[in-house]
């Protein structure tokens, strides 16, 4: 499938934010783990939260999947190893987050994925988890998935690199209420995504947990963990997502106009609000109220570029980038090197992409410059990465004549993109 985009003139946005992703594995892994039965409320269904859905039911939980909730039998913290691999196609968040917690199933256990989720690196949480118990083993690349998982998790002290995915911590933290000791996991060099660390430890707490934050002597962050503490069913409703918000905002930001998006905390543990700030840095300005999150951009008045470091909300960069792309100025990101091992190498698709339109951007090891050019139409190719087909189909709406190909693969994180884009389109000042 292929979408040609058309330019629009000012938008007039407001529509429902997604739920979120993050949230909603988490909530479907802790739920599947605990006591008795929980009802997870409003959850999303899209490629990568039914992914781990599934995988759960490959570990012999039991799960009533309905249109606006999940129940979940929890297995108070034993699972079933199955006879087949399990296959987690695109979801790195699925194969991080299952890595661990197969540890806790009655045999052994293979995790496998499609063809780039064989590139992406475990190695950092498989040598974690070998260290304390595990017998886990490469099928395939050193380093990467498939894996077969096998032995145990003793928990106990843990130190891990937290420089290349948060995933690894939040795989061990999930897993570690069922560990045979009190888990305390020490944080290797300069952590990036840290977030979504927060938003797993926010998760477990929900669910009844015990999680500890410290500082330790030299600086290195301690997250603990007790074994006191398992995790208790629930009602638990999964707040909207940013990083699927983040596509309206920006169009509003390139397109002017305004775009108002509804079901989102404001004081979410999400990262990826703060792309509300990078936006007010560069030239729009936000409202919050009953209706939900405003951003407002007078087109009269230039964007302009910023240097920020997005280390903590990988996910948005790709949307900054395509306001940055209208700017007057250029604008510098840090803190991406780990952008490159996601669906796609992001640094690069961002790169190529805007070339394409004719755009000019540099990159450097862990930086990429957008230095803003008038633009033209053009072919995006979005190597099956969502957020590549995403962001420039935004872009498209300001520059016209783009075309997108593979269109669907936005079903991993936000199935009714298109359809909501079209409503926009049309609803919008025509050029
Ligand atoms: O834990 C999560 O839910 C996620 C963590 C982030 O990955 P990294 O920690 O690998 O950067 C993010 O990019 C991904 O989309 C979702
Ligand atoms: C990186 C992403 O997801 P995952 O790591 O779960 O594949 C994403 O949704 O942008």
């Amino acid at each position: 499938m292929q979408m040609n985009i058309g330019r629009c003139g000012k938008v007039s946005i407001s529509c429902v934010a997604p739920a979120s992703k993050s949230y909603t594995h988490r909530a479907l892994i802790i739920a599947a783990l605990a006591d008795g039965e929980s009802e997870i409320i409003g959850q999303l269904d899209a490629d990568d939260t039914r992914m781990t859905a599934r995988a759960l039911m490959n570990l012999g939980v039991r799960l009533e999947w309905c249109r606006e909730c999940i129940r979940v039998r929890g297995m108070g913290g034993h699972l079933t190893a199955p006879a087949d691999d399990i296959d987690i196609q695109d979801s790195g968040t699925s194969m991080r987050l299952l890595t661990a917690l197969s540890l806790l199933a009655d045999g052994p256990v293979t995790l496998t994925g499609s063809k780039r989720m064989q590139e992406r690196p475990l190695g950092p949480l498989i040598d974690a988890l070998n260290a304390v118990g595990g017998n886990i083993r490469y099928l395939k690349k050193p380093g990467c998935p498939p894996v077969s998982i096998d032995g145990t998790f003793s928990g106990g002290d843990i130190t891990i690199d937290g420089s290349i995915s948060s995933q690894f911590i939040s795989s061990l933290l999930i897993a570690a209420p069922y560990a045979a000791e009190n888990t305390r996991i020490h944080l290797l060099g300069e952590p990036v995504s840290l977030p979504y660390i927060m938003m797993t430890i926010d998760s477990m707490q929900a669910f009844g947990a015990e999680v500890f934050v410290d500082d330790g002597l030299d600086g290195e962050t301690i997250f603990s963990v007790s074994t006191n503490h398992h995790y208790q069913e629930r009602r638990y409703t999964i707040e909207g997502d940013f990083s699927s918000a983040s596509y309206w905002f920006a169009l509003a930001a390139i397109c002017g106009g305004f775009a108002t998006v509804s079901g989102l905390n404001s004081h979410s543990a999400q990262g990826d609000r703060r792309l509300l700030d990078i936006l007010r840095n560069i030239g729009c300005s936000i409202t919050d109220n009953e209706d939900g999150i405003t951003l407002t951009r007078d087109r009269n008045i230039p964007l302009r570029g910023i240097e920020v470091n997005m280390a903590d909300c990988p996910d948005v960069v790709q949307t900054v980038c395509m306001v940055a792309a209208v700017a007057d100025s250029p604008t510098r990101i840090t803190g991406v090197h780990h952008l490159r091992m996601k669906e796609s190498d992001r640094i690069a698709a961002i790169a190529n992409g805007l070339t394409a339109l004719g755009g000019n951007v540099s990159v450097e090891e862990d930086a990429i410059t957008i230095h803003p050019t008038p633009l033209h139409g053009g072919v995006i190719h979005p190597e099956n990465d969502h957020r590549t087909a995403m962001s420039f189909a935004v872009l498209g709406c300001y520059v016209g004549d783009v075309t997108i190909l593979d269109a669907g693969c936005v079903t991993k994180s936000y199935p009714e993109f298109w359809e909501e884009l079209r409503r926009i389109w049309q609803d919008a000042v025509s050029c």
